[in-house]
C-alpha cells in the first residue's frame, strides 16, 4: 500500500509527490512518460519500495503538479527534479525514467551529476522523435484540447504497448488510456515542445554516473538501437533488453524491477 500524494511545496512550484519506505533508505526518485502520472509506477512501488526511500512526482504539466504556460525545455524539467529534492532535503538520489522522464535523467547526467548516485535511463533516448512531428503533436492539442488529449489516448496502444499485450492486458491498456485522457493539454503541449528542441547527443560522454539503458525488445519509439547508441557513448553503461514495448514497467513489469534493481544494488555500493 503506498502513501497517499502530497503537494510538495518547492522552489518552482508545488509538485505532487508521493514517497514511499524507509526514510533512511537510499533515495531512489521515479520521473513519468509523457502523457501519464506518477501512478504509472504503481506495479513498482512494493519491489523498490524495500530497498529504497521511494519518491514519485509527476512530471510538469502533468497530473497535480504546475500546469504552467509552455514551452518547457529539459532544462526547466531537470530543474524541477533538483526543487523537488531539495525541497525534500535529498542531497543524493539514484534515478530511474521512462521516455520523456528517462530523458529528464540524461539531462541530470549532464549537467547536475553530482546530485545523481545511479541513472537508470529506460525506453528513452538523446533525441526522441522528429522535431516536426513533436510541434504538429502539440499544436493539434492546443486547437483540439480535451478533444485532442482523447484523441491521442484512442491512439495511444500502439505507441505504447506490444499487440499481444494489448489483447492480453485491456484493463491495464484502458487504465493508462484514460489517464492520458485526463492530462491537462497545455501542459502535454508544452512537453511535446521540450521533447522537440531537445538534443543530447552531443553532450552524452559527458556523463560519468553509473548508467544503465533498459529498452524494450518490441519499442516501436525509443527503439533498442537507440539505447545501443547511448551506451556507444556513456562510459561503462550498460544495456538490458526487457520483453516489452515502450511503457516496459507497465507490459514486463518484473523484468523491468529486476533489471532495475540489480543495476540499483551494483551502482550504489561502488
Ligand atoms: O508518443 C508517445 O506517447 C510516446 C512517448 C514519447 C515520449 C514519451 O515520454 O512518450
Amino acid at each position: 500500500m503506498s502513501q497517499a500524494a502530497l503537494s510538495l511545496n518547492t522552489r518552482r512550484g508545488a509538485f505532487r509527490v508521493t514517497v514511499d519506505g524507509d526514510p533512511d533508505a537510499p533515495a531512489l526518485i521515479l520521473s513519468n512518460s509523457l502523457g501519464t502520472t506518477l501512478e504509472m509506477w504503481d506495479p513498482q512501488v512494493a519491489a523498490l519500495a524495500k530497498a529504497f526511500r521511494l519518491v514519485r512526482y509527476d512530471t510538469r504539466g502533468h497530473g497535480g503538479s504546475p500546469v504552467t504556460p509552455g514551452p518547457y525545455d529539459f532544462d526547466g524539467l531537470g530543474q524541477d527534479v533538483l526543487a523537488v529534492l531539495d525541497a525534500l532535503a535529498i542531497e543524493t538520489a539514484a534515478f530511474c525514467g521512462i521516455s520523456m522522464g528517462g530523458h529528464t535523467g540524461l539531462w541530470l547526467g549532464v549537467h547536475a551529476p553530482a546530485r545523481l548516485r545511479a541513472l537508470a535511463v529506460c525506453n528513452s533516448a538523446a533525441r526522441i522523435g522528429a522535431a516536426s512531428a513533436w510541434h504538429e503533436r502539440a499544436a493539434a492539442v492546443r486547437a483540439n484540447g480535451a478533444a485532442g488529449m482523447q484523441a491521442l489516448a484512442d491512439s495511444a496502444p500502439g505507441r505504447w504497448f506490444s499487440e499481444g499485450f494489448i489483447q492480453a492486458q485491456p484493463a491495464v491498456v484502458q487504465r493508462a488510456q484514460a489517464g492520458l485522457a485526463r492530462i491537462a493539454p497545455e501542459g502535454y503541449a508544452a512537453c511535446c515542445e521540450a521533447l522537440a528542441t531537445s538534443d543530447l547527443r552531443d553532450s552524452l560522454h559527458r556523463i560519468d554516473v553509473p548508467t544503465l539503458l533498459l529498452a524494450g525488445a518490441h519499442d516501436p519509439v525509443t527503439t533498442v538501437a537507440h539505447a545501443q547508441a547511448m551506451q556507444a557513448a556513456i562510459a561503462g553503461a550498460q544495456l538490458a533488453v526487457v520483453p516489452a514495448s515502450h511503457l516496459s514497467n507497465l507490459e514486463a513489469p518484473q523484468a523491468f524491477e529486476q533489471v532495475v534493481l540489480e543495476f540499483m544494488a551494483s551502482a550504489l555500493v561502488r
